[in-house]
């Protein structure tokens, strides 16, 4: 595996990189979530690059930037053993060698929406590192794990209406046995709080399988974890649109487990 830091290197890396390309891009503390999105690049791409990078564009003041769980050695042997060709793992010197960049990627409206209303500016930093690192690293393929719906859907818009020439593909998201969602910041959790987080998924499973209201059931669940704090419990359709009457759709929820701020959601037929 060839760790490269500069634009420089990866370049020179890049340039030598065989058939297709594939990009799993994330901000390190790398789990089995992560894991998969490399095996799945790995079965399909000849040459596998991650980027590790805790992009500051997308953390709101006051957020967890700072004590965003940094893993590097780890994440690299975990990235070896995966299979990765190329790791990039530039500082914010590299990324941003301006500073903070003055044009951003605007997400438009449905970057507002869910976790955009509760984290003021996060798609534009989502969108603008990713376009950067697609800059950076000309993948052919691009995969993303479908535990940030919204974040994907925002990612396969942004490369629709730029006309990016890469292939976005989402990935199930992976769970613990007890179902929940792997996710970096599940470190943060007390067990206490790692018990109570099972409420989210808990939730969508109890919605996805209610005969009527799914929305009504999801929010009753969340009831009974009265110190999981809901931010949203919502039903769309596959695309984040208005939820249909019938037939295919997502559910979508964020909670506050004490001091950490999680999401998840779950694909459901509506009868
Ligand atoms: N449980 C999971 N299953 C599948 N993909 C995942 C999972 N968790 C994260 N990913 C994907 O990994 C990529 C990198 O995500 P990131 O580094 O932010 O990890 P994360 O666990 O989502 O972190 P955080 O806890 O900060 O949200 C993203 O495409 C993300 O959707
Ligand atoms: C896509 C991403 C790597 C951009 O910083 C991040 O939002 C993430 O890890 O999901
Ligand atoms: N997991 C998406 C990146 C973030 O929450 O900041």
């Amino acid at each position: 595996m060839n760790v490269v830091e500069t634009r420089e290197r990866l370049a020179a890396a890049r340039a030598v990189a065989r058939g297709r390309v594939a990009v799993v891009m994330t901000m390190g503390a790398l789990h089995d979530g992560h894991v998969e999105l490399l095996r799945t690049a790995r079965g399909e791409a000849d040459t596998v690059l991650l980027t590790i990078f805790v992009n500051p564009l997308q953390f709101a003041p006051g957020e967890d930037f700072e004590r965003y769980p940094r893993t590097m050695a780890n994440d690299l042997e975990l990235a070896r053993a995966a299979g990765v060709d190329i790791a990039f793992t530039p500082t914010r010197d590299v990324m941003y060698p301006q500073g903070a960049p003055a044009v951003r990627v605007d997400p438009g409206p449905a970057g507002e929406e869910l976790e955009g209303a509760s984290r003021p500016g996060f798609f534009h930093g989502v969108l603008t590192v990713v376009n950067k690192l697609f800059q950076l690293t000309r993948p052919d393929v691009a995969y993303f794990g479908e535990k940030d719906y919204q974040q994907l859907g925002m990612i396969r818009a942004m490369v629709r209406d730029f006309d990016l020439p890469i292939e976005v593909r989402g990935v199930p998201t992976v769970r613990e046995p007890d179902g929940l969602a792997l996710s970096s910041r599940n470190r943060y959790l007390a067990p206490a709080e790692r018990r109570a987080a099972l409420v989210l998924s808990r939730a969508l499973r109890a919605a996805a399988n209610a005969q009527a209201d799914p929305v009504a059931t999801g929010i009753a669940e969340f009831a009974t974890e009265p110190e999981v704090k809901l931010d949203y419990f919502v039903l769309t359709d596959p695309m984040l649109g208005p939820a249909p009457a019938h037939g295919p759709a997502r559910l979508l929820t964020a909670a506050w487990v004490g001091g950490t701020r999680l999401i998840d959601n779950i694909e459901v037929q509506l009868p």
